[in-house]
């Protein structure tokens, strides 16, 4: 393998540079071929292709090439606890992961309530250059669910923040969300909400049910997602603006948001790998590692919410990856803080849960991986096809080699992995950004 043929510069545009991805399966289809990507775009696409001089070159090995991931829903923890996370550590398990654009949640210490922080975490991912850090905006001050941010402020300022939420907290008071919502439809910007009715999660902490009841943990019921899942379904409808619902986790929510669909309402949704995969049986020992917001669920969840994705019921996947430090997460269960990092296991868990179950195909994993999220969120130079002439944003999969995920060995600076000595059925064999590899072989550049 060649040098670096090209470096991301401060402003995150391709460098000159060409980098050629040999041997891969564009979406799973068809024989291997060549891909040759320079100055940031797809120059050629053939079973024979011209290597540029100086190029990188990559074995795909058969493997499958998918535009790179978004991930609208990512925990950065920078500023406030860069013990746990940084943009730039977890832009490292971004790109290992095979993501080339994440939305940082506001929720960090100050939040991300206006345009100097959301340009400082736009600017500090440029300079990363793995991936494109969208910072996303508090959608009140202080995420105190009061007083609405100065969303437009942030919108305007070089972070360029095209969707807001008060994700950790629900924007509770209906007629503060209702203000935000027609806030946002006259910016053309995005609301994302995690939808829990805090009056029903007063000390709650698993999934209300015949487990919680057996280990005597307080419940948090389904309807207390649910409830604002179709609560905010009609304030939507009437600002006819768009609402999109972070990390969807209940057969229920499934229903509401067919229903309202249905209706023409533009409602959107997220749902994480973890509640596609991970049941409240997981709680059995009391492990805090299992503890997240929303709470794993039961079986019947987990099966409706796969085939809502398979059906586009629930648009995507994203990971609300969530970084906590080892001594936050290996208390008492009470104590221990929600969360779960999901980067670098996403795509696997995807592979396990929907394409080897027949759900999805490799089509399918663009769509709910890359394409949706992309849409969703207006971003116009990610989540493309993969053809001549488009940028050059792209993961190449490769499915047969199995690996076992050990926390320490992430690249975040947690290793909150509920996934500990699991084995994962695919591996990331590359991803490129704008044209520029930013990690191969299992190893982040930068
Ligand atoms: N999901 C979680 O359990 N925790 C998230 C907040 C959130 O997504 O609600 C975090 O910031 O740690
Ligand atoms: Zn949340
Ligand atoms: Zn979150």
């Amino acid at each position: 393998m060649s040098a670096h043929a090209g470096t991301a510069d401060a402003t995150g545009s391709a460098r000159s540079g060409s980098v050629v991805l040999h041997q891969v399966r564009p979406y799973g289809e068809g024989d291997p071929v060549d891909v040759v990507v320079t100055d940031g775009q797809i120059t050629e696409i053939g079973a024979t292709v011209t290597v540029p001089a100086g190029a990188e070159e990559i074995d795909g090995n058969g493997g499958i090439l998918l535009p790179g991931f978004v991930d609208m829903h990512t925990h950065l923890r920078e500023p406030g606890r860069e013990d746990t996370e940084t943009i730039r550590s977890g832009s490292r398990a971004a790109a290992l992961g095979g993501y080339t654009a994440v939305f940082a949640m506001a929720n960090t210490n100050p939040v991300a309530d206006n345009s100097t922080i959301t340009d400082n975490v736009w600017r500090t991912g440029r300079e990363v250059g793995l991936v494109d850090v969208h910072p996303v905006g508090a959608v009140t001050v202080g995420l105190k669910g009061e007083q609405l941010a100065e969303m437009g402020m942030m919108a305007a300022g070089v972070g360029n923040v095209r969707m807001f939420s008060d994700d950790g907290k629900c924007v509770h008071d209906p007629l503060i969300m209702r203000r935000a919502l027609e806030y946002a439809k006259g910016l053309g910007v995005l609301i994302a909400q995690h939808a829990e009715e805090p009056r029903l999660t007063v000390g709650a902490i698993a999934h209300e049910g015949p487990t919680a009841a057996r280990l005597g943990l307080a419940g948090w019921p389904r309807a207390a997602e649910e409830s604002i899942v179709v609560r905010d379904a009609l304030l939507a409808r009437d600002a006819g603006a768009r609402v999109h619902i972070c990390h969807a986790s209940t057969e229920g929510t499934v229903e509401l948001l067919r229903w309202a669909k249905d209706q023409g309402i533009s409602v959107t949704a997220e749902v994480t790998p973890h509640h596609l995969l991970l049941t409240d049986a997981r709680l059995e020992g009391y492990d805090p590692i299992n503890k997240v917001n929303p709470p794993l669920r039961e079986e019947r969840d987990t099966l409706a919410l796969r085939q809502a994705l398979a059906d586009g019921i629930v648009d995507c996947v994203a990971t609300d990856h969530a970084p906590h430090a080892s001594q936050e997460k290996c208390c008492e269960f009470s104590a221990a803080k929600p969360g779960m990092l999901g980067l670098q296991t996403a795509l696997p868990i995807v592979v396990q849960t929907l394409v080897e179950p027949g759900l999805l195909d490799w089509r399918g994993v663009a769509r709910v991986m890359s394409e949706r999220p992309a849409q969703i969120v207006g971003l116009t130079d990610q989540g493309r096809p993969i053809a001549v002439g488009e940028p050059g944003n792209l993961t190449v999969v490769d499915p047969d080699t199995p690996w076992v995920v050990h926390g320490d060995e992430l690249a975040s600076l947690s290793s909150n992995t509920p996934y500990e000595a699991m084995s994962m059925p695919a591996t990331i064999t590359a991803t490129v950004l704008r044209g520029v590899v930013t990690a191969a072989g299992g190893q982040a550049r930068a």
